[in-house]
């Protein structure tokens, strides 16, 4: 078996966090005496990946995927649990770490806000020691994918949101990492850009056989990507495996679409009903109770033909986000055979 680029068992980050409640009173009660809160953000994460894959993190606000991509990064300490990234232990920043990869997060920058990109670049040579002719050929062939031209030269403060975005991959990938991390990299950009950048990282992916692990708000990133997905939840892994059998696993309905012979007929009795395209009518149904209503449907002779369909990735993702955890036990392994654990437990 070839080495993982990453693995890590029983995962786990807390933060302890002061409690206060509103008010002037409290503001000042909280000088005196602190109580203390343990936040949670991630629990007993085991999670493998292999090297060059695209693998995609999804989960609402607040569930743990920027701290799990910080934990791997190492820009902060596991409080429970091992990780190995591409054989090192991430915590410890140790130089041959972090020549081999790049976190680059949609929301922070890290080149000189005041001073052209193509400064930035130079000291971004001389941290990673990166030999200049090899460091002349990465620069100008990344500024070139990136349709950068000469905005290398003004400085960042100057330029766009998504040309700074740009930016940002050319200056984090100079030294070549083959581990990739992506936290909302297409965050608040067009659909053009959006789509620009999910070339280029594909294509990175592909040049160089990296490993790159993405977070993104934007489906359309994902769908483009990841073949596989990580759902966070609540802190924990709740699945890990193909992005298309996400669906199987958590649609809580799924569309009956119907033709009826009586166009004036009311179905509204098996679900909620809507028309759909070319006068067929579609009745939303919860997924256990399908075949009873095809049955029903079919038996009562008054349709002449039927579709079950499942709700669109956006829809599931939808219900997974806002449900909470416990409303989303499943019993069973995980589909893709994945290592993750498959139940989400109580908090
Ligand atoms: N330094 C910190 N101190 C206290 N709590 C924190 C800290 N960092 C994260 N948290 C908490 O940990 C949980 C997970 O946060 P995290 O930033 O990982 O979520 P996320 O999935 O990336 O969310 P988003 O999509 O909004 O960026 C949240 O409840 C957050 O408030």
């Amino acid at each position: 078996m070839t080495p993982a680029a990453i693995e890590a068992s029983g995962l786990g980050r807390s933060f302890t966090v002061a409690e206060r409640d509103a008010g002037l009173r409290s503001a000042v009660g909280v000088l005196v005496r602190r109580r203390k809160q343990q936040v949670h953000a991630l629990q007993d994460v085991g999670i493998r990946v292999e090297p060059g894959e695209i693998v995609g993190i999804l989960g609402a606000n607040g569930a743990g995927k920027t701290t799990l991509l910080k934990l791997l990064s190492g820009l902060l300490h596991p409080s429970a649990g091992s990780v190995r990234v591409l054989g090192h232990d991430p915590a410890r920043r140790e130089p041959a770490y972090l020549r081999r990869m790049a976190l680059v997060m949609g929301n922070r920058y890290q080149l000189q806000w005041d001073l052209p990109a193509v400064d930035s670049f130079e000291l971004n040579r001389a941290i990673y020691r990166i030999p200049r002719e090899r460091f002349r050929q990465t620069r100008d062939e990344l500024v070139e994918l990136l349709d950068l031209g000469d905005l290398v030269r003004k400085p960042v403060r100057n330029l766009s949101l998504g040309e700074r975005m740009k930016m940002e991959l050319v200056g984090s990938l100079l030294h070549r990492p083959e581990m990739l991390f992506l936290d909302e990299p297409t965050l608040g950009l067009d659909v053009a850009m959006q789509r620009r950048i999910r070339t280029f990282v594909a294509e990175y992916n592909r040049t160089r056989s990296a490993t790159v692990l993405l977070t993104s708000h934007y489906m359309a990133d994902i769908e483009a990507l990841c073949q596989r997905v990580v759902v966070v939840h609540c802190g924990r892994v709740l699945y890990d495996g193909d992005l298309s059998r996400l669906g199987e696993r958590f649609a809580a309905h799924r569309d009956i679409e119907v033709t009826p012979t009586d166009p004036g007929v009311d179905l509204s009795g098996f679900g909620e009903c809507r028309p759909a395209s070319a006068g067929r009518l579609r009745v939303r149904v919860e997924a256990a109770r399908v075949p009873e209503v095809t049955t029903r449907l079919l038996a009562g002779g008054g349709v002449t033909d039927l579709t079950v369909t499942r709700p669109a990735i956006e829809d599931v993702i939808e219900h997974i986000f806002t449900s909470d955890a416990v409303d989303l036990r499943v019993d069973g392994a995980d589909p893709a055979g994945r290592g993750a654990p498959a139940t989400a437990a109580a908090p």
